[in-house]
């Protein structure tokens, strides 16, 4: 069965192909700068353990239509193609961000799914619309295809009360859904069961630490989600990319009553030009790094910040789990920074937390150890692949029902 594999955000489409019930990918991608100037469209084909890349420059892709048509151009193309036509498309499996209460579980998208997903865009502004328009050009494009939907926040349902609920009047968590739903649920939970087999303990009690331009952790135990930082939406927790992560709602007040924000310019201020944006003028974790490396000042603190708001939450979690059998580092920082995961570990000695620096400075595509060899708690790597759970989930819903 060929399922495609979309997750479009607002100005990008990341994509890719699988066979399943094997796991290897036909062709993955990305496009970007969606509507606007030069944008690009990079894509890899996998034949025979070989990767081919293709670069390519349109002159214009003025929407998302125009997006997925180029890719289907490729997906199609005489040399490169790796099917003959979009009806070679079993199933379109599509990430979405914001599922509410509504969404526990991979569902098939139909009409209704599609109202709902509209209805939540007011709590995932950055994500749900794209998501949304996603669907409906892959619908256009493969309209022979099953187009199922996989929730960030169908993960963290399992949360208890105690840790979904805001201590807020009843009315607005059972009239208006105000309650903590968690978001990157589809990664939290690859590298969680990718980590418990690794430890050959289904039942490990886990904190996953996902670490890319939007961030959040989980405390896992048993494959299920027992407290995350994301809360409502994807902006609470930890310091992110251009996200604040927590703060005091006092600041929203403040900045609106007394500084002359309006409600939307605090939120373009919290979710675009906060977190490592606000503190460095840079977003990439790699430009941080090498600032850091010029002894930029500004940089150092950053990275203190960030690091030190993952540690606070490993502590919290681990007394969450009652007790910590591994961390679990994932996503484009977790897995490839190793300044990061020194500082978020540095200290935690006292909770069995330690990392051998030899181990934490290698540079591998697989789950890895980097903890001390004799530490009471694994420190693992362990790299996600959000694009191979939303096809294994499309695949379990969809052929084995
Ligand atoms: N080698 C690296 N060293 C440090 N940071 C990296 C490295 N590679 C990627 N990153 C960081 O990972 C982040 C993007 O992570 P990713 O998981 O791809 O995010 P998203 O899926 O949310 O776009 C960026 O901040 C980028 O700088
Ligand atoms: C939910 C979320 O923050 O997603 P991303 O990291 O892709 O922005
Ligand atoms: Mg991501």
């Amino acid at each position: 069965m060929n399922i495609f594999v979309v997750n479009s955000g607002s100005s990008s489409i990341k994509y890719q192909l699988f066979r399943l019930p094997a796991e290897q990918p036909l062709c993955s991608g990305l496009v970007e700068r969606i509507g606007l100037a030069a944008p690009r469209i990079t894509h890899k084909v996998y034949t025979g353990g070989e990767e081919q890349v293709i670069r390519q420059s349109p002159a214009s892709l003025p929407d998302h239509r125009a997006g997925l048509q180029a890719v289907l151009q490729l997906l199609t193309d005489d040399a490169l193609g790796v099917i003959r036509e979009p009806s070679e498309i079993e199933a379109v499996g599509h990430r979405v961000v914001h599922g509410g209460e509504a969404f526990a579980a991979t569902t098939v998208i139909t009409e209704e799914v599609k109202a709902e997903i509209k209805r939540l865009f007011s709590l995932a502004p950055l994500h749900n619309p794209a998501n949304h328009l996603g669907i409906e050009v892959a619908e256009q494009i493969f309209p022979q295809a099953q187009q199922v939907a996989v929730f960030d926040t169908a993960f963290h349902q399992t949360l208890p009360e105690q840790a979904y609920r805001y201590a807020l009047p009843h009315a607005l968590y059972h009239e208006h859904g105000i309650r903590v739903y968690g978001f990157h649920g589809t990664s939290h939970k690859y590298v969680a069961a990718q980590a418990a087999a690794h430890l050959g303990n289904p039942d490990a009690r886990l904190i996953t630490i996902h670490l890319g331009n939007g961030c959040s952790m989980a405390a896992v135990r048993g494959g299920r989600s027992l407290d995350t930082t994301m809360g409502f939406g994807p902006l609470a927790g930890l310091i992110m990319g251009t996200r604040s992560g927590d703060l005091d709602p006092s600041i929203i007040f403040h900045l609106i009553e007394h500084l002359g924000y309006s409600p939307a310019e605090v939120n373009n201020l919290l979710n675009k030009q906060s977190g490592m944006l606000g503190l460095t003028g840079m977003s990439d974790m790699r430009d941080i790094g090498r600032a850091l490396d010029e002894g930029d000042e500004r940089a150092r603190l950053a990275y203190e910040l960030y690091a030190y708001r993952i540690k606070k939450y490993i502590g919290a979690y681990a007394a969450v789990l009652g007790g910590l059998d591994a961390l679990v580092f994932t996503a484009g920082v977790g897995e490839n920074d190793p300044l990061t995961r020194r500082l978020a570990c540095q200290g935690l000695e006292f909770l069995g937390v330690r990392i051998d620096e030899q181990q934490n400075q290698l540079r591998t595509g697989a789950v890895r150890e980097i903890n001390e060899a004799d530490a009471p708690v694994k420190v693992l790597v362990v790299p996600t692949n959000e694009e191979l759970e939303i096809a294994q989930q499309c695949y379990e819903l969809l052929h084995l029902g």
